[in-house]
C-alpha cells in the first residue's frame, strides 16, 4: 500500500487504548475516520467503549465530521488485524522504553510499507525507541495532550533514523485531522510542553513535600492566576507585558536576576511514600467529592468553553 496523501487517509489504527489511546480513538472517530484499535488487556474493549461514550457528548457539542460515528470503531483481536489496512498508526502503549522498542518493531513489521507510525510517548526521543525496527524511517513521535479529542496540540519530531518526509507527512496529517501541530527540528527530551510542565510539577511537589502549600492552593494558584493568561498568551509574551512599555527588555533588566533565586530548584524531589500519600490525599480533598468521571466531564466542558471564548473552536473536520 503506498503512503496516501494526508487528506486521503480514511482508516487509522490505534494501538494501546488506555487514557491516551482511547482519547485518540474518540478524536479520530469524531473526525470521521474508520478506526481499528488493539490493546492486549482483557477488559480493554469495554474500557475503550466507555471512554468513547463519555467523550461523545463533548464531541457532539464541538461538531462532528460528516458521517462520524462510534460505530466506525472496530476492536481487533490481534495487533496485525488492527494495522494491516491502516493508513496511519498511532501507538499509545505504556511509557516503558523496552516495551516501546519491541512494540514499534512489531508494528513496523505488520504495517504496510510506507505507512507512517507515530508514538504518543510523553518523553522518549524517537532515536531511543526506533532501535529494533527494520524500517525506522517512518517512525515519528506524535505527542498529544490529555484529552487528545479536545486539546489541539501535537508535538511532532523524528529520530536520527526517521525520514524528513515522514515527519512532514505526519505533521500535515495531524493538521488535516484537526490538530494544532508543532513540528520540532530536533529531539529534546520531554519535547517542549512537557519540559515546561515538568518544571512546574517538580516545584509543586517540592512545595507539598515541604508543607509550603497544599494541593488545593497549588491548583488555585494556577487556575485563578497565570493559567487564565496562558490559555491565550504563552509565558513569554505574558512576561514581556510584565516589563510595561519597556517590554521584555525591561522585564529582563528588572527580574532577570531573580532567576538565580532559591525558587528555582533543579533537582526533582524524592517521590517517597509520604509525598506520594500527601499528593493523592490532597487530590482527593481538592476533588470535593467529585468522581473521576465528574472531573472528566467538568474538564471537557471547561476546555470547550475556553476554546469557544478564545475563538479557537475547531471546525468539524470535513476533509
Ligand atoms: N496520560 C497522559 O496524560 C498522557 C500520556 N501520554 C503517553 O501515552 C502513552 C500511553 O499512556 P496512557 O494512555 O496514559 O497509559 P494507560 O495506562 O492509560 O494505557 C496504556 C494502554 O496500553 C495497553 N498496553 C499494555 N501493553 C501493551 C502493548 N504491549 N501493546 C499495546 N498496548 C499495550 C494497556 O492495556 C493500556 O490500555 C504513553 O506513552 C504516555 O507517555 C502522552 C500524553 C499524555
Ligand atoms: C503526565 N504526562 C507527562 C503524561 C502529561 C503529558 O505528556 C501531556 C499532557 O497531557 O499534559
Amino acid at each position: 500500500m503506498p503512503r496516501p496523501a494526508p487528506r486521503d487517509v480514511r482508516t487509522v489504527a490505534c494501538v494501546g487504548a488506555g487514557v491516551i489511546g482511547g482519547g485518540w480513538v474518540a478524536h479520530f472517530l469524531a473526525r470521521g475516520y474508520d478506526v481499528r484499535a488493539w490493546d492486549p488487556a482483557p477488559d480493554a474493549e469495554a474500557r475503550l467503549r466507555r471512554l468513547v461514550d463519555a467523550a461523545w457528548p463533548a464531541l457532539e457539542r464541538l461538531g462532528l465530521a460528516p458521517g462520524a460515528s462510534p460505530t466506525r470503531l472496530t476492536v481487533t483481536d490481534t495487533l496485525e488485524e488492527a494495522v494491516s489496512e491502516a493508513q496511519f498508526v498511532q501507538e499509545s502503549a505504556p511509557e516503558k522504553l523496552e516495551l516501546k522498542r519491541e512494540l514499534l518493531a512489531k508494528l513496523d513489521a505488520a504495517t504496510p510499507a510506507g505507512i507512517v507510525i507515530a508514538s504518543s510517548t510523553s518523553g522518549y526521543p524517537m532515536t531511543d525507541m526506533q532501535t529494533e525496527a527494520v524500517t525506522p524511517g517512518r517512525l515519528v513521535v506524535g505527542h498529544p495532550f490529555n484529552p487528545p479529542y479536545l486539546i489541539p496540540l501535537v508535538e511532532v519530531v523524528g529520530g536520527e533514523h526517521t525520514d524528513a518526509a515522514s515527519v512532514e507527512w505526519a505533521s500535515r496529517f495531524y493538521e488535516v485531522a484537526g490538530k494544532s501541530v508543532i513540528t520540532m527540528e530536533r529531539e529534546v527530551p520531554g519535547f517542549i510542553a512537557n519540559r515546561l510542565q515538568e518544571a512546574l510539577w517538580r516545584e509543586a511537589l517540592h512545595m507539598v513535600a515541604n508543607g509550603e502549600a497544599t494541593v488545593r492552593e497549588i491548583d488555585r494558584s494556577i487556575t485563578e492566576g497565570p493559567g487564565l493568561r496562558w490559555a491565550f498568551m504563552g509565558p513569554m509574551l505574558t512576561f514581556a507585558l510584565a516589563g510595561g512599555e519597556g517590554g521584555m527588555a525591561h522585564m529582563l533588566d528588572h527580574f532577570g536576576p531573580s532567576l538565580k533565586s532559591p525558587w528555582t530548584r533543579l533537582d526533582a524531589p524524592e517521590l517517597d511514600r509520604a509525598l506520594y500519600d500527601a499528593v493523592v490525599a490532597g487530590c482527593e480533598d481538592a476533588s470535593d467529592g467529585r468522581t473521576i468521571a465528574d472531573l472528566v466531564a467538568e474538564r471537557d466542558q471547561g476546555v470547550i468553553d475556553v476554546l469557544r471564548a478564545t475563538g479557537r473552536l475547531p471546525g468539524t473536520g470535513a476533509r
